[in-house]
């Protein structure tokens, strides 16, 4: 009973000469200067000054030690004479649409301390605004950096270049602060992604064409279509959005599970078209596959770290067979319930958007499709002991040539915050019984923290896990539970709404920055772990508290500081 057949199960986007070189850099650079403090990513964020054969002539000329090793002088002395900056190819853009207060601006925020900061976060944009040099168009054999056709904001820091999941929060932020423009010049860029290459990258570098992110495009015109009616967006992106679809409903992605009573169920995972270290972490990457001795397990080993790397969680035990073990990461082998929420939202949001553009028959079966996957999610991954929606672990390897049969054991019975994310979707926040069930869940679950939502209850040392909590998986929870019609839930999201608020908030103040994740132990902290230091900026961050702040105001008597 062949069901989905896959054209290739080991898909493998091609490299480029420039990236190749540029990890060999990198992996200099390692050697040269060390660990301590080096950023691989950097390294492949460079642009050359000249062509590729000459630079890489030069560096062969390096004077090397006998053990292959070149001194710190020679290395940054190439360095100087044959790269630009990593960055200087993105170029500062000062977005038209901004006003330092524009009108209606977070009417509902009334007390003085935070409406300021608000402010100085709204302000931000104009710090992660960026146009890609022309430079990039011209040449681009010289830069990791894609051309992009209109300007971008990134999340900041070491990132430098577009997020696609990122961009949603950050669209969120930009409608509360009144940049339309800005906003749908993001969507522009993704849209032409997704019609260059077939589906949005994970970002806009030449090393991140092997893989997708949360696939969150259609709630992105959703969002800016609800505030500006702007038809000509929703037109642009229909054709896109079904090029989307079909890449995350077919091939690699596309999994069958029989259910008890012997009906089919089709679901997505993440799968990266990839069986290398990921370069912008490739020196890492080798270090964690050392153990593997075997080329095919080392592969797959590659090809896990980088469908983590696609599902935005990377790293977290969510992905890990064993949670004390990394080398056991099985991103292929999980059905995730968060990604097969976002996919439902898109085939509920193209259904929309194509009612509205006149396509009836596009929105008839897209609704279909949406009432199988909402059948899919409910069987697969639904816990009525847990009260939750369970990560869904594949038995049979990573094939998809045959469906598998449904088993409750195969529930990944851990607790995560993309165990609720279901609820962000009115088909599911419209069931006021069920509301009643996630919310007595989620207030037992153990991940409600002083300071927000934990993402997981594991405290392993990986970024996307516990005491870690993110702006993305606060909004989507928040917002669910708010949308779900009943006074109780709207509570809860406002109780956690401004648990997260404040530590931004106390967060900004003590460090003049936003942050990327906070520690949802401590009040007024960033997080922490991971494969890189934690990064400032910070576009997810700014956008989530922008939104909560347009959704529930902020009181003139309600303190403010933890
Ligand atoms: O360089 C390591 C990894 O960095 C990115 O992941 C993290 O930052 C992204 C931007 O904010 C965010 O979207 C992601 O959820 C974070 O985990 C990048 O997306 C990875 O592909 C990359 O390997």
């Amino acid at each position: 009973k062949s069901l989905t057949r896959c054209k290739d199960i080991d898909p493998v986007v091609p490299t480029t000469p420039l990236l190749t070189f540029l990890e060999r850099v990198q992996e200099t650079a390692l050697s040269t200067f060390g660990e301590r403090h080096l950023d691989p990513k950097l390294y492949v964020d460079l642009s050359l000054k000249f062509s590729l054969s000459t630079t890489e002539k030069a560096f062969h000329g390096l004077p090397r030690s006998e053990n292959g090793t070149v001194s710190i002088k020679d290395l940054e002395g190439f360095l100087a004479m044959y790269f630009q900056g990593a960055g200087e190819d993105v170029l500062y853009f000062d977005p038209p649409d901004f006003l330092p207060e524009p009108d209606g601006f977070l009417d509902k925020v009334k007390n003085p301390e935070v409406r300021a900061w608000a402010l100085e976060v709204h302000s931000l944009w104009k710090n992660l605004s960026r146009r890609v040099s022309d430079e990039v168009r011209k040449q681009p054999e010289l830069h990791t950096l894609l051309p992009l056709p209109a300007p971008v904001i990134v999340p900041g820091s070491r990132f430098r270049e577009v997020y696609y999941w990122d961009s949603y929060w950050v669209i969120r932020g930009l409608l509360a602060s009144k940049m339309y423009d800005t906003a749908k010049a993001i969507v522009t860029n993704l849209i032409s992604l997704v019609n260059v290459y077939g589906y949005a990258l994970n970002g806009s570098r030449a090393y991140y064409t092997n893989r997708s992110q949360p696939p969150l495009l259609s709630a992105m015109v959703y969002e800016i279509y609800n505030r500006t009616g702007e038809m000509e967006l929703v037109k642009k992106a229909l054709p896109e959005l079904l090029k989307e679809h079909q890449f995350w409903d077919s091939e690699v992605h596309k999994v069958t599970i029989q259910d008890a009573q012997g009906r089919n169920h089709t679901l997505s995972r993440y799968y990266a078209m990839w069986n290398k270290p990921r370069p912008e972490s490739s020196t890492i990457d080798k270090k964690s596959a050392s153990k593997f001795l075997n080329v095919s397990e080392k592969q797959q080993f590659y090809r896990e770290l980088a469908s983590a790397a696609e599902s935005g969680w990377d790293f977290s035990t969510r992905w890990m067979r064993n949670s004390s073990e990394f080398t056991t990461l099985a991103t292929t082998s999980v059905l995730p319930v968060d990604l097969n929420v976002f996919i439902l939202k898109m085939e509920l949001d193209i259904a929309f958007l194509a009612k509205e553009t006149g396509e009836e028959s596009i929105a008839e079966s897209f609704l279909e499709a949406s009432q199988a996957r909402k059948r899919a999610i409910n069987s697969v991954f639904w816990s009525e002991k847990m009260g939750q929606w369970l990560d869904y672990w594949l038995t049979t390897g990573t094939t998809c040539q045959e469906s598998q049969t449904w088993n409750a054991r195969n529930q990944n019975q851990n607790v995560f915050a993309s165990n609720f994310f279901p609820l962000w979707i009115d088909l599911f926040n419209s069931d006021a019984t069920l509301v009643e069930t996630i919310m007595r869940s989620l207030r037992s679950s153990g991940l409600i923290c002083a300071a927000g939502i934990a993402t997981s209850l594991t405290n392993s040392g990986q970024q996307w896990d516990f005491p870690n909590g993110w702006a993305p998986l606060q909004h989507i929870i928040v917002e669910g539970l708010a949308k779900s019609g009943s006074q109780e839930a709207r509570s809860l999201a406002e109780d956690i709404a401004v648990r997260w608020i404040r530590t931004n908030y106390v967060g900004y103040k003590k460090t003049g920055a936003m942050h990327e994740k906070y520690n949802v132990e401590k009040c007024g902290e960033f997080g922490g772990g991971g494969e890189y230091v934690p990064q400032t900026g910070f576009g997810w961050s700014n956008g989530v508290v922008l939104a909560f702040l347009e959704e529930f105001g902020w009181p003139q008597d309600q303190r403010i500081d933890c």
